[in-house]
């Protein structure tokens, strides 16, 4: 199995097997080995062999080249939606929305390349100031399998825009979507060398990141792995380093006049992709008191209906699988833990069949566990906290060491205002679910979340560098010389 695409070529990898299931039914989707030490070398130095010719490329003729990635995409667009669903469990409806961000990505990136990266000059004295930007070099690029096309593409997209070469490293729970990704751009007259794919489970991605040869590494994933890459690159100002990682997200919600919209809201936040989006909601903050008992009452009584099913059930189900056995365990592990340090279950997430990753959502009242952890659940389990004012619940808010995604539900725009200047994340939304940012918008978090590189419609300051030019065609003598010089 041709597993690696290095220099133009699909080879074998060398590494250790990776197989990915399908985590409803167990059947492998994928299998290949990953690429050794010597491949990683191998690639590093063909993406170093591509650069100078495509950077000096003109821009139009990259951005041609990234246009018919898109139409490419178009084109094979169920496939690639079909096998993000079976390799990450997520409803066709749903992985059809990833394809289609995948081909808007380039139309937002050229935008963005060029109100953020372009060109500018005016005149400086007898001379001109005129501002640029150039690539980084070789970069590598790690993605999550939550979102194993678009989240990879987001890098992708404006790193090769920008001029670099790029290794991509995918999660090694979704090798099979990358590797359409990888033939898309292939399709689509990619020269050789610029886009490499390195397959492979950790030791891979670490022999990558270790790699002298990389300008910088653009980085989607969690915060143990992000962290980890931060103090591997510590001491390094040389490269740049691009964290996007997850979050602790809190959603507080208000007493507003319309249950229903909230409890929608809600739901959206919470349970969309099996809770497994960066910006979920984990965190529900409720006021003390009837009205926030009628709207739990109400919340736990539509989720306890919510549509769950394999990625190509019909009719489709809002909330697919999480992505393996051991994530369903893990997740079903963390709540029996919360139940056993004082959390209430108000609906508990239960795993209807053994040998499949389907969890049902689950809602737990925390607010009596003493020492809350301030980690993140990737999954379906919603943890509410009582509050007993409102400057109470935005402190409750920012009680995480995170700083993704925050949101409040409240028909006062003064409240609004109040949590917009004192919550503490890179998304702050009002009357609208925290998941399904806007990729025409700056996207990360502060905190334990990201390290200020945002990502999305920013991705493309940290895909290039500004280089500052005063210029003038000729040398001459300015009229008046500097004291203390004489031109004899
Ligand atoms: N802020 C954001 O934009 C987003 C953040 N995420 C976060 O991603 C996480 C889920 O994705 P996962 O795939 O579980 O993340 P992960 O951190 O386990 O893996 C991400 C990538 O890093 C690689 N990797 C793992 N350990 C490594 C090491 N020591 N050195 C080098 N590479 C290593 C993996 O093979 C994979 O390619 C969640 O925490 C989620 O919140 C997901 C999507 C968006
Ligand atoms: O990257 C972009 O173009 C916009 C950000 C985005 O799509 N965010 C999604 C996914 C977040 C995640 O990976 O979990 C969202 O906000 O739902």
């Amino acid at each position: 199995m041709n597993s690696l695409y290095i220099a133009g070529s699909w080879l074998a990898g060398q590494g250790e097997r990776v197989e990915s299931l399908n985590p409803v039914t167990q059947q492998v989707v994928w299998a290949g080995n990953g690429a050794t030490v010597e491949q990683v070398e191998s690639a590093v130095q063909a993406a170093r062999q591509a650069f100078s010719a495509w950077a000096r490329r003109p821009l139009e003729e990259r951005i041609s080249v990234l246009e018919a990635f898109a139409n490419t995409l178009k084109k094979r667009a169920d496939e690639i939606a079909r096998c993000i669903g079976e390799e990450t469990g997520k409803p066709l409806w749903e992985s059809a929305t990833e394809v289609t961000s995948m081909a808007n990505k380039i139309a937002i990136s050229v935008q963005s390349y060029r109100e953020r990266t372009g060109e500018k000059s005016g005149p400086l004295g007898d001379a001109s100031a005129v501002l640029r930007h150039k690539p980084h070099g070789v970069v590598a690029v790690f993605g999550p399998y939550n979102f194993p096309g678009h989240l990879p593409n987001g890098h992708i997209v404006p790193a090769l825009l920008a001029g670099n070469t790029v290794l991509f490293k995918p999660s090694e729970l979704t090798p099979k979507v990358a590797e359409l990704t990888v033939q898309c751009w292939v399709e689509a007259g990619l020269p050789a060398g610029v886009l490499n794919l390195l397959q492979g489970a950790r030791e891979t991605g670490i022999a990558l990141a270790a790699n002298p040869g990389i300008d910088g590494l653009f980085f989607t994933g969690s915060s143990r792995t992000g962290n980890h890459l931060h103090q591997q690159f510590s001491g390094r100002p040389d490269k740049i380093l691009a964290l996007e990682m997850g979050g602790n997200n809190p959603l507080v919600v208000d007493e507003v006049a319309d249950v229903d919209a909230a409890v929608y809201t809600i739901i959206q936040s919470a349970f969309i992709s099996a809770g497994q989006r960066c910006t979920c909601a984990r965190r529900l903050l409720v006021p003390q008191g009837a009205w926030g008992d009628a709207l739990l009452a109400r919340l736990v009584a539509v989720s306890s209906t919510i549509e769950i099913g394999a990625f190509d059930q019909q009719p489709t189900p809002f909330m697919g699988s999480v992505i393996s056995l051991g994530a369903a365990k893990a997740l079903m592990d963390a709540q029996a833990l919360l139940l056993a340090n004082g959390g209430v279950g108000l609906l508990e997430m239960t795993q209807p069949q053994a040998q499949a990753a389907l969890l049902t959502p689950g809602i737990i009242d925390v607010s009596a566990v003493a020492e809350r952890a301030d980690e993140e659940l990737f999954g379906p389990l919603l943890q509410v906290i009582r509050y007993t004012d409102f400057a109470a619940a935005i402190a409750e808010a920012n009680n995480t060491q995170y700083g993704l995604a925050a949101g409040l539900l409240s028909d006062s725009e003064a409240r609004y205002q109040q949590f917009w200047l004192e919550s503490r994340a890179g998304i702050v939304n009002w009357n609208k679910q925290l998941t399904g940012a806007a990729s025409t918008a700056p996207f990360g978090g502060v905190g334990a979340s990201g390290n200020h590189r945002a990502s999305a419609y920013y991705a493309a300051d940290y895909c290039a560098y500004p280089v500052a030019s005063l210029e003038t065609p000729s040398l001459v003598v300015p009229a008046t010389l500097t004291p203390g010089i004489t031109l004899i």
